[in-house]
């Protein structure tokens, strides 16, 4: 089946020289979570507000349900929402109607069944009748996932959905994101969150300075997260790792004082008991030991910094 997101080649250059994304080859496959990774001004929002038709590219292509973004604009837009960073809602408006508006905005037709479920399932069922300015801000920001799920998207752009919510709300979020997923609806979430991205993503992807640097499945960034280092401090300094030790993946330390092991918490064994018994037969006398585990914010960390040296 084609990915219901794809993009070849995409760029964006701001006009002030900005080189905000690079050439981007991306496949987004139905019905998955990807969430993207990155720091402040990766490229994130960018990216998203291309495939959304708010900010067009330089040069490539990019289709969303096999339309294309340009030639084919509001067939790709029919089958979008987007949840944006920023609030933008009419102050006047009431929830209700801005709610139908959008729907009809994107010729769907009338179907208040299908709004009031949305609306209940943001808990706004009760304020349908006041006007978004008199909304607290979470509330605004649950009128904007409203809006992007009224005319019933099968691709969800959500940008930093979580950034400054309380916990009700997140709860609510995710809550919602499931059911959307048991429909089959392909979401995209930015996020600075790392645990989140590792709660509910697919796939993850890490962006930085406009570039892609990685798209893996979460299982398998998981599999890399069940790595941990075993940390041993040694009595007495030693110049280099002993010869009896050297079917094991150990590091020294430059000060010679301790020993790093790194190990697989998800393979067959460890290899622990054996190295300690080794460590004691080549005559190492050890202070301490210590482990400690990758995360994805490491690895993400890692790769970001990476770029930057
Ligand atoms: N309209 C614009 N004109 C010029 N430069 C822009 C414009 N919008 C964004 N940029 C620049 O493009 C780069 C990417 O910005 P973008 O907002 O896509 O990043 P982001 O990953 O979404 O960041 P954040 O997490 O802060 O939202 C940044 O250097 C930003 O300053």
């Amino acid at each position: 089946m084609p990915a219901i997101v794809e993009t070849r080649g995409l760029t964006k250059v701001y006009g002030d020289g900005t080189e905000a994304l690079k050439p981007l080859d991306l496949d987004i496959e139905e019905g998955e979570i990807l969430a993207l990774l990155g720091p402040n001004g990766a490229g994130k929002t960018t990216l998203i507000s291309m495939l959304c038709g708010l900010v067009s590219p330089s040069s490539g292509q990019a289709r969303v349900g096999g339309h294309d973004i340009i030639t084919r604009y509001r067939d790709a837009r029919a089958l979008i929402g987007l949840v944006p960073q920023e609030i933008a809602l009419e102050p006047f408006q009431k929830v209700w109607d801005a709610v139908r508006f959008t729907r009809g905005l994107f010729g769907q037709g009338r179907d208040d069944a299908h709004l009031e479920d949305v609306l209940r399932k943001l808990s706004l069922w009760d304020k349908r009748r006041s006007k978004v300015n008199e909304l607290s801000g979470g509330m605004k920001r649950r009128v904007l996932i409203a809006k992007a799920l009224s005319h019933n998207p099968r691709v969800l752009f959500l940008d930093e959905p979580t950034a400054g919510v309380d916990v009700d709300l997140r709860r609510d979020m995710w809550n919602m994101v499931a059911d959307l997923r048991r429909d089959g609806v392909t979401i995209i979430l930015t996020t600075h969150y790392i645990e989140e991205a590792e709660a509910i993503a697919d796939r993850v992807g890490v962006i930085n300075h406009g570039e892609l640097l990685l798209l893996e499945d979460k299982q398998a960034l998981m599999t890399r997260l069940g790595r941990k280092t075993l940390r041993i401090e040694l009595r007495r300094p030693v110049e280099a790792v002993p010869g009896g030790l050297s079917g094991y993946d150990l590091e020294l330390a430059e000060d010679g004082r301790s020993l790093s092991y790194h190990y697989d918490t998800q393979g067959e064994g460890t290899g622990i008991t054996a190295l300690l018994q080794d460590l004691s037969r080549e005559g190492l006398a050890l202070r301490d030991i210590h482990t400690r585990q990758s995360s994805l914010e490491e690895i993400f960390v890692d790769l970001v910094k990476g770029e930057d040296a």
